[in-house]
Order: structure tokens, then sequence, then C-alpha cells
């Protein structure tokens, strides 16, 4: 018998400073009648927020240890969860402050074990400051290695999707064969190994998550022209060619590689599920043009679902005080992995 619970989604609200607080409570608020969103973060500092966004809201602290012993607690859906992740120092609105860096990591640690200990179905990741937790001293290059490092996933997939919109016919989903990393160091971390491990998790994910029975994978060179048949750069020939054979003979629908300046074209993208880039702002400039502010970051491979938006923190914006950060993909990020969530309960 299907279980009509309603999801449950831990939310780490990320940098304190940045507008993560804000876009998390205003999301949560609105979305928790399908859903029942976990704000993990300062209790105090988001209760102050929350009066300040609209006096109506009602958030309901819990400490950690309560929900070690007890789990989560009933509500009414008249009142936002929140589990108190204290913060060092003072927030000041657009001032970053490192002192706060391992309180904003302690939150994904919570969320994890929100997930892994049964008492939520999902996470969904606010913005947070990457160079403000490596001031803190904690080697730190995004949510999708840390959490996969957390999970000891050997390899995950960033793949960012958004659903079609006045610019935009039809769905676009960008996943990238790199993260986050220097440019300079990124012919070296396109590997055969990775790159077919990468084409196969987007191939299962899209499938089991994303209900997508058969997907088509357009893969991207690395180079220019995809290396004008190895005049410019041989990555294309060397690497990239021959592991889509590769994935080819294994069954998955992928071609490529084909020149990133002219592939993001309506004819190539209608015939495609994913386009798979080979680095960062290779895939995401494109995504973010389209689509900026209504997209999802969906981590591919990891053993929880996770989502995120598809912005940063903002910190222009905090520092204005509330009312100026759109919400849009923080609420596309939630029902995202409330419709992820979903499926597995239901299975
Ligand atoms: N999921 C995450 O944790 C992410 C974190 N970041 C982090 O964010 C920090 C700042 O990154 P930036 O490159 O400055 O990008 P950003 O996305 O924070 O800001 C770029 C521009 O978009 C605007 N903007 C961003 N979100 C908005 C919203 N919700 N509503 C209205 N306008 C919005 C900002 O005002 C700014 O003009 C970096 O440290 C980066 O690592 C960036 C992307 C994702
Ligand atoms: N540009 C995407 C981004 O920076 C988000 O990264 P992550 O923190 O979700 O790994």
């Amino acid at each position: 018998m299907p279980d009509s619970r309603l999801p449950v989604i831990a939310v780490t609200v990320g940098e304190p400073a940045g507008i993560g607080p804000e876009i998390s409570i205003r999301a949560a608020w609105a979305l928790r009648q399908q859903m029942r969103p976990v704000l993990i973060g300062d209790a105090a500092y988001l209760a102050m927020l929350a009066n300040e966004i609209d006096p109506s809201i009602r958030l309901m602290g819990i400490s950690l240890q309560a929900m070690r012993n007890a789990g989560l607690p009933a509500t009414d859906q008249q009142r936002v969860t929140v589990i108190d992740c204290p913060l060092n120092a003072h927030v000041i609105a657009g001032q970053l402050d490192p002192r706060n860096g391992r309180a904003v990591l302690q939150t994904l640690d919570v969320a994890v074990e929100s997930v892994q200990q049964g008492w939520c179905d999902a996470i969904v990741t606010a913005p947070l400051q990457k160079s403000t937790i490596n001031q803190a001293g904690v080697r730190f290059s995004g949510h999708t290695e840390y959490l996969a490092e957390k999970t000891q996933t050997p390899q995950v997939v960033m793949m960012l999707a958004c659903d079609a919109n006045p610019q935009l016919p039809q769905p676009l989903r960008v996943a990238l064969a790199t993260t986050h990393l220097p440019l300079r160091e990124v012919p070296d971390a396109i590997r055969s190994d990775e790159l077919l491990r990468t084409m196969q998790i987007i191939d299962a994910d899209l499938r089991q998550k994303m209900g997508i029975a058969h997907p088509r994978i357009l893969v991207t060179g690395l180079n220019p022209h995809a290396g004008e048949n190895g005049y410019l750069g041989r990555e294309e020939i060397d690497i990239i060619a021959p592991v889509i054979a590769q994935a080819q003979a294994l069954g998955l629908q992928v071609s490529g590689p084909y020149p990133a300046d002219t592939l993001f074209q309506q004819k190539y993208l209608a015939q495609a599920d994913c386009v798979l880039a080979m680095y960062h702002d290779q895939g995401l400039t494109v995504l973010k043009h389209a689509s900026f502010g209504l997209g999802v970051n969906i981590t591919l491979g990891l053993s929880l679902i996770r989502t995120s938006v598809d912005h940063g923190t903002a910190l222009d914006l905090a520092a204005q005080g509330v009312g100026h950060a759109d919400t849009g993909s923080m609420q596309v990020a939630l029902r995202t992995a409330a419709a992820m969530a979903m499926t597995n309960i239901k299975k």
C-alpha cells in the first residue's frame, strides 16, 4: 500500500550572512502544506529573521540532542521545524565571518545524519560561501564533493536542470564531467574511467530517479570546435570519443563529442535528455542564461537525495535586508527533492 505521508526535507540554510536563511524560511513556509521542510541552522537567528520577513511565520526549534533521543516531533504544518545548529559569531548580513564556517559545515553533517537515521527523506542545501569554509580551516570545494566524501561515494555528478520557460521551449539538463577546480587543472581531470562512470551515473539516475526510460546524452568536446580533428587539442580523439564508443557498446544512448559553442541549439536539445559538459562554466553559463533563478542543482550518484539552488549567497542582496532575494530556485529545489523522495517512499 503506498505511503501517503508528506516527504520530510532537511534544508541546510547555508551561509548565514547570505540570502540562504531568508530564502529557506520563505520557501519552507510557502510549501509547508506540500511537504515537511525541516530547517537546519541557528534557531535563534532564524526566529529573528522569520519575524522580520513575516511575523505570521511560525518556527519550532528543536535541539540536535532531542532529535537523537526521540526523532522528529509531530507538527500540524502550521509551524516549520528548525534543528538548532548554533553559530559561533553574531551575523551581520552581507559580511562574511569565518568564525561561522564550521557551524555551516555542521548543518551539512546534521542533514546527512537526518537522512541516514530516517528522520528526513532528502536534503536541500541553500548556498554557502566556499571561501569562508576554507578560511575556517577546512578544505572545501562544494557541497557536491563534501557529500560524496561524507557518504563514502567514490564518484558523483553535478547536474543542473530547469523546466521550459519563455526562453526555452523544453526542459534543459546539464551535467558536468568536472566540477570545482581551477581551469588549468581541467584537462588532466578528464580521465577515461571517470568519464565513463559519469555517463553511467547520468544514465542510471535519469532512469531511476527521474523516470526517463531511455536517456539520451549529448557530450561536448573540451576544446574549441571539439578539437578540430586534433589541430586544436587532442582530448576529444584520445579520451572523449573512445569513452563515448565504450558507453555506446554498453548500451547507453550517448553521442558526441560536439563543439560546445553550437551544441546548445534547439534542434539538438530537442533530441536530448541531458548535455554532458566538460567543465563548470562551459555548461552552467548556458543553463543559467536560460533560466537563472528557476533551476535546480541535483547531485547524481549519491545514495541520498540532494538538491540545491542554481545561485550563490548573493551577499549584495543580503546586505540590503530581507525582501530582495528571489525564492524561485529554492522552491524548485524543494519541489524536486520532494518529488524524488516520493518516488522512493512509494517504492
Ligand atoms: N549551492 C551553493 O552553495 C552555491 C554557492 N555559491 C557560492 O556563492 C558565492 C557567491 O557567488 P556569486 O558568483 O557571487 O553568485 P551569486 O549567485 O551569489 O550572485 C550572482 C548575482 O546573482 C544575484 N542573485 C543570486 N541569487 C539571487 C536570488 N535568489 N534572487 C535574486 N538575485 C540573485 C546576485 O545579487 C548577484 O547579482 C560564492 O562563494 C559561491 O561559492 C555559488 C553557487 C552555488
Ligand atoms: N555552480 C554550482 C555550485 O557552485 C554549487 O556547488 P555545490 O555546493 O552544490 O557543490
